[in-house]
């Protein structure tokens, strides 16, 4: 230590004076550093850097973050070999491979004379690169420089053939990417400094906005794509829309002495309805065309909004006559042809280039915009490193490619950035999605198979996943607790709960911890079987956690689960239920923590802060996940990942002190995920890969349909509502209203706040107890509100969203839904399913502000059925965000993949990778994909 510490502060004494002279020294010092800490060599780089004038350092340090990365990786698939020959560490301190020696010390190739620190760099890197790239490449030899002049840098070979890695700073990147025997990851992991055509200057203001290589750069995709040859047709409000046209007018208007806003007037010809000629802003008007005025309007509150240099910058920014994309939802104004867009998104498009491409008729990419980048500059660099991508990069074996129908990863790349035709951006998104399925679905069962012995095992797991089946574990062999918490039920479970809970009981039961998904429509009684599963393993004498996204569900969940313990029966001593969320006092959550610890607490319900660090269980052996697709995927790991770190560390002690060593002491706990998000269940198995499905197929006896009604909220049509909301209450209903918003709004007078209608609704039903609720408001208010309503002392429950997840009163008989238009059709089925959970007959309202909102939700008035809702969903969302990272929200967030239609998708990347696995089960044959399975690190993606 001593040691290192001297070394430290002397190594810029060796160097500095004159620079290179004393390199040998140096280059001894850095060898002795080769069995040093990654702390310390990092240091060193930082004195040696600026010593050196050299300037590359600072990446590779960055760099260095990076191959940190990657040994994580490396961990979670400990079979991949870094390479043939051992893997080199070169920050990790215990390398002690030849190679890195080699380039360190070696006279032959360093030479006594000046040595290069480029030189340096670049073999350093191309060390690294071998440890990043996990391919076997064997440094051949590291030839003299001479310097100044671009310099030649190692030369490498892969699979006997060799190409020349240049100089880091005095590069001719076309030699790297035009070599077509590159190996693919050394030109999509190219730093983005190599590519063609791209400046100094554009290259750091790419890497400030996380450009770094080209990988990421090709991963940029279009958001969407604009047809500037036909403009929107038929025009509906609240459509999203895409449209070209060209900039009438750009002001920025003082409004008053603290608002201001930006009015955009564009105008865009568009086809008179019923004509389906194409017409383009170029054109001449003609009679089949008409042209259409959009107001694009941005509101700034706040005086510093109001300065004249500051509305000028902002109207500046387009100008008349400029050809823009715009898109957004279009509501109509007063006078005809005139339309208004609040949340827009403005691209000018006009420049030489893109009225060629115009003229073609080829899809304009529109792309997100990054870190404040052009998006107009960010398509043009990416043009240039199309230009320069070698044609074979692709990991994939071209059989499979055949087999599934799939375009080569270049054409891919191509067809979604560069597109002629619609039809070639969709195979090209299907090639990029099918890699985005498939990496996760090798990386599942890739590491399943490292967990199995034989290769007969091994046959016989991707043989399971071909046909899985499901085991059983019947009521009688079930735990005396969990028989009398069943007892004590006020019903009996339905057939499908009850195989439900067989199943996981089953599961239960092995030593291996179980994954499994329970998908059930809303208000199908999933709480109860996850119940019954915790009593399961309370039983067993072990520990239960079950976590809810909101604290109001949480709540919910505790009172009802004492409720029903409070009838169990014969059982020696009932389970201590604990409840911790964040409205929890301190004091009460550290007892709480501290029974958890001690063993005490058998069960605690809560929010995510039971994923808290100091939140520590004695022997947890469930987690049930409710709602999970409202955790993050980082919230989703950390449970797993730290509860089975604490109850791991927990029993550890334990164990030390009394010696009772027990053989599951490792094991993770099971985890049970529920949702009520339909999933189809091929695509579930294939989805989840190791996660086990149950689904719940039926709802409990004596559920009544509930009657929908979509209404336009004129006048007449509030009368109608409140006439029937009279009739429930009087024969004594309970009624939900439920809000877009807690506040009227001056921005959006047309939508109504829960809060504001409070007094309106009081007035209108004399007699009648209404009740507030909404995400405002304190855990205990909530708490209390909802006590209110489900105790009958309010009959009127006003509320927002809040609602939505999990609250149940199975009094409540009917909602009203206020600017029903607003909410997406997915999020107003789960919204209604917060009525008819009881015997009691049904009704649901959605009343829409104009009447063109009607027809969507009439489709709700026609089904009840989650699946058919969940694709009407789809189909009503916009174009937007169809290449976006905008996910429904409901699962697994993909970059490009939505799963709701990109199921069949799905199931081919998860047969590819079957056929894959079944040839080659540790992927030797397929270096490349094992190369980039690595690199995608596809099991975060599930947060696991
Ligand atoms: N077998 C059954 N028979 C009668 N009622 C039942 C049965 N199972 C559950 N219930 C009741 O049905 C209602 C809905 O159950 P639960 O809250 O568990 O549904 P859920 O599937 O979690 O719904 P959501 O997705 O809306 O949260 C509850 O009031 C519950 O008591």
């Amino acid at each position: 230590m001593r040691f290192n510490g001297l070394l430290l502060c002397n190594i810029s004494k060796y160097i500095s004076p004159s620079k290179h002279r004393l390199t040998k020294n140096v280059f001894n010092i850095v060898d002795s550093y080769g069995r040093s800490s990654r702390w310390n060599r990092r240091k060193l780089f930082t004195k040696v850097s600026p010593a050196m004038c050299h300037d590359g350092f600072d990446e590779q340090l960055d760099q260095e973050k990076y191959y940190f990365d990657a040994s994580l990786v490396r961990n979670q698939f400990p079979s991949i070999i870094l390479g043939q020959s051992s893997p080199v560490e070169l920050y990790d301190g215990i390398s002690d491979d030849p190679d890195t020696d080699s380039i360190l010390t070696s006279d032959s190739s360093m030479g006594s004379t000046v040595v290069d620190p480029s030189m340096l760099f670049d073999s350093l890197g191309s060390v690294a690169h071998e440890f990043n790239s996990f391919s076997s490449y064997e440094i051949e030899s590291i030839s003299d420089q001479g310097s100044p002049g671009p310099t030649t840098s190692p030369s490498v070979t892969q699979n006997g053939k060799s190409f020349t890695k240049q100089n880091k700073e005095k590069s001719d990147p076309q030699c790297v990417v035009d070599d077509p025997t590159a190996p693919f990851e050394l030109v999509l992991d190219k730093p983005i400094s190599c590519v063609p055509a791209i400046s100094k200057k554009k290259c750091s203001q790419l890497e400030s906005c996380g450009f770094h290589t080209i990988r990421k750069l090709l991963g940029h995709f279009p958001r969407t794509y604009a047809d500037l040859q036909n403009a929107q047709i038929t025009i509906n409000d609240g459509q999203y829309l895409i449209f070209i046209g060209k900039v009438i007018s750009s002001r920025g208007i003082k409004a008053s002495c603290s608002l201001s806003f930006l009015e955009v007037i564009v105008g865009c010809e568009v086809a008179e309805s019923g004509s389906a000629s194409a017409c383009t802003v170029s054109e001449k008007n003609n009679g089949s065309k008409r042209t259409i005025f959009l107001h694009l309007k941005k509101f700034f509150r706040g005086t510093r909004f109001t300065y004249q240099p500051f509305l000028y910058s902002l109207q500046e920014k387009q100008k008349a006559g400029d050809i823009v994309c715009v898109s957004g939802k279009v509501r109509s104004m007063r006078t005809k042809d005139h339309y208004e867009i609040r949340e827009y998104s403005l691209d000018i498009i006009r420049d030489d280039d893109d009225e060629s491409a115009c003229a073609e008729g080829r899809p304009y990419p529109i792309y997100p915009s990054k870190g404040g980048l052009n998006p107009k500059l960010l398509g043009d660099i990416i043009a240039s490193v199309l230009d320069a991508l070698p044609p074979d990069i692709d990991p994939i074996p071209k059989n499979i490619l055949h087999m599934f129908g799939l375009k080569s990863l270049r054409d891919a790349y191509i067809g979604i950035h560069q597109p002629t035709n619609f039809n070639e951006a969709d195979l090209a998104r299907k090639r990029i999605i099918f890699d985005e399925f498939f990496y996760l679905q090798l990386g599942r069962l890739f590491q399943m198979l490292e967990g199995v012995g034989t290769r007969i095992e091994k046959d016989g797991l991707l043989d399971k996943y071909r046909n899985p089946v499901t085991n059983a574990v019947v009521a009688e062999e079930w735990c005396p607790l969990t028989k009398q918490f069943l007892k004590a039920l006020p019903y009996s479970l339905t057939s499908s709960q009850l195989s439900a809970v067989s199943e996981i009981i089953w599961d239960l039961k092995r030593q291996v911890p179980m994954n499994r998904l329970l998908q059930g429509d809303v208000g199908c009684g999933k709480t109860v079987v996850a119940f019954l599963a915790c009593m399961e393993v309370i039983g067993s004498g072990y520990q239960a956690a079950f976590m809810v996204p909101t604290e109001l569900l949480a709540i919910q969940h505790h009172d009802l689960l004492l409720n029903l313990l409070e009838n169990v029966e014969d059982v020696p001593c009932k389970p201590s239920v604990a409840l911790l969320t964040g409205s929890t006092p301190a004091k009460k959550a550290r007892l709480i923590r501290e029974g958890l610890q001690s063993g005490e607490i058998a069960m605690v319900i809560g929010t995510h802060s039971l994923i808290a660090d100091k939140v520590e269980f004695s022997s947890l052996r469930i987690a049930v996940i409710d709602e999970q697709h409202r955790f993050g995927v980082i919230q989703r790991g950390r449970f797993n990942s730290k509860l089975y770190c604490n109850s791991l560390t927990s029993r550890l002690v334990e164990n030390t002190s009394n010696g009772n060593a027990k053989g599951e002491i490792s094991m993770a706990p099971h985890v049970l995920a529920m949702t009520a998000t339909p999933i189809p269940r091929t695509l579930a198995l294939a989805l989840y890969g190791d996660m086990s499905l149950t689904q719940i197929t039926d709802l409990p006896p004596g559920r009544k349909s509930i009657d929908t009604f979509a209404v336009e909220g004129n006048e007449t049509g509030f009368e109608k509502v409140y006439q029937m909301m009279r009739e429930e209450l009087d024969s004594g209903g309970r009624v939900y209203i439920v809000y877009p918003i807690i506040d009227q709004s001056e921005q959006l007078p047309q939508l109504r706040g829960a809060s504001a209608d409070l007094e309106v609704i009081s007035n209108r039903f004399e007699g009648i107890s209404c009740g507030l609720l909404h995400g405002r408001m304190k855990s205990d208010e909530k708490d209390e509100a909802l006590r209110r309503f489900r105790s009958g002392e309010t009959q009127i429950l006003l509320s927002t969203q809040v609602i939505e997840i999990g609250v149940d009163v199975p009094e409540a008989s009917m909602m009203i839904v206020m600017n029903a238009e607003r909410f997406g059709i997915a999020q107003l089925h789960q919204l209604r399913g917060r009525v008819g959970r009881g015997a009691r007959k049904s009704k649901c309202v959605l009343l829409s502000s104009t009447a063109s909102g009607l027809p969507r939700l009439e489709v709700l008035a026609k089904s009840s059925d989650g699946f058919h809702l969940a694709n009407m969903d789809l189909l009503s969302r916009g174009p937007g965000d169809l290449l976006g990272r905008k996910q429904s929200g409901h699962l697994p967030e993909f970059p490009v993949a939505r799963l709701e239609i990109d199921g069949n998708i799905l199931q081919e990347a998860h047969l590819a990778a079957l056929t894959i696995l079944s040839e080659s089960h540790n992927l030797e044959e397929f270096p490349a994909l094992k190369a980039e399975l690595s690199m995608r690190q596809p099991l975060s993606f599930l947060g696991d």
